[in-house]
């Protein structure tokens, strides 16, 4: 199932615009990750599509039919959200064949599919328990099993790892591809973590305040960030921010005069921060102090200090002693101007 977005407007109260003009689509088949900080309008987002909420103007096209005035049980959807909430009193297999006793199928034929379900998500071995004999990953996958159970034509996931320890949110979230590609359903993720979009969505949107920031893949985001919030948000460690009027002296004649003028703003990515420059396009020779090291898995992060600012390296080897003045490279790649606005003006790879 396709889903449109168009010219999306929504109003909460009088002056309160979360949405002004929001258009998207969701192509049939995909996994998309709405990725965004606290309050930037993601549940809201899901919401519209579920028809909990009612925009005040623009469309909602599931497959090109208006669904706009369509309420939520009129929309098929399967819907899993950040606290399982299963039926305490139902065992697992009763909370997964849920949707098919509403839908008045025989009791038999609904075990089976629940069973199947089951399967799918690998609790097979715990139809017969309560929920809360359940770990949270496992009751997260109950919960989506019943979800699929209604056949959806598009499943909504809110924030669904959220209550998960780190290793199980990693397992979980692997396993939620793996059944969204089994199953084909389009879904929607939400998340406020980069990791789990990065490592699942087929498709990215970032949004801040309301606004669409930027649609892409993983690596669209990280390379070719529009603006400031997604070249911040998106990619670890952060992007290193220095204003433009401190580095200027530093640039090489590599960047045209009419865009360092507009520029305020550079982003550095750390991997773009080197002590040697073999055969790559260099931006600037900066000096700088190595602060100290930290060895962060399998990478080692140089802070260097240069001048107010703080920058972090990963293309730095542990061999270099700290607390040394020294000259650093700042490579193309990995570089952004970014204008008052906010917006990304030049990037670096993209002028080699
Ligand atoms: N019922 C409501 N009435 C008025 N404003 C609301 C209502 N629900 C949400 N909002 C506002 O809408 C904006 C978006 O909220 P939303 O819950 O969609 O954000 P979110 O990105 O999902 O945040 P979080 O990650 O914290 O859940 C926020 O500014 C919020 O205060």
């Amino acid at each position: 199932m396709q889903v449109k977005l168009q010219d999306i407007k929504l109003t909460y109260e009088k002056h309160h615009n979360i949405f002004e003009r929001l258009n998207c689509t969701f192509n049939d088949g995909e996994l998309v990750a709405l990725l965004g900080p606290s309050g930037s309008g993601k549940t809201t987002m899901l919401n519209l599509i579920a028809g909990l909420l009612t925009p005040t103007t623009g469309k909602i096209l599931f497959n090109e039919s208006d669904v706009t005035k369509q309420d939520v049980r009129a929309r098929n959807i399967g819907m899993v959200f950040q606290d399982y909430a299963l039926y305490p009193h139902l065992s697992v297999l009763d909370n997964i064949a849920f949707p098919f006793k509403m839908a008045h199928v025989k009791k038999s034929a609904r075990r089976k599919q629940a069973q199947k379900l089951a399967k799918l998500v690998h609790v097979e071995t715990q139809l017969a328990k309560l929920p809360r004999e359940l770990s949270g990953g496992q009751q997260q996958r109950v919960a989506i099993a019943r979800a699929l159970a209604k056949d959806p034509a598009i499943l909504l996931l809110d924030e669904p790892l959220s209550n998960l320890d780190a290793t199980l949110r990693i397992e979980l979230r692997d396993e939620i591809r793996r059944i969204q590609q089994t199953t084909g359903v389009t879904t929607v993720f939400v998340t406020h973590d980069q990791s789990d979009a990065l490592q699942i969505a087929d498709k990215i949107i970032v949004l801040a305040n309301g606004q669409i920031q930027q649609i892409g893949t993983g690596t669209e985001l990280y390379h070719h960030p529009h603006n400031l919030f997604v070249a911040q948000f998106v990619g670890t460690p952060k992007i290193n921010l220095i204003p433009i009027a401190e580095f200027k002296p530093y640039i090489t004649p590599t960047i045209p005069d009419d865009i360092l003028v507009k520029a305020t703003t550079i982003g550095i990515r750390s991997e773009a921060v080197s002590l040697n420059s073999i055969e790559q396009p260099v931006i600037a020779k900066i000096p700088a102090i190595i602060e100290k090291q930290n060895q962060f898995g399998r990478e080692i992060r140089t802070h260097i200090c240069f001048q107010t600012s703080q920058l972090i390296s990963t293309a730095i080897s542990e061999t270099t002693a700290s607390s040394q003045a020294i000259s650093v490279y700042v490579l193309a790649k990995g570089c952004y101007l970014f204008n008052r606005d906010g917006e990304c003006i030049w990037a670096g790879d993209e002028h080699d």
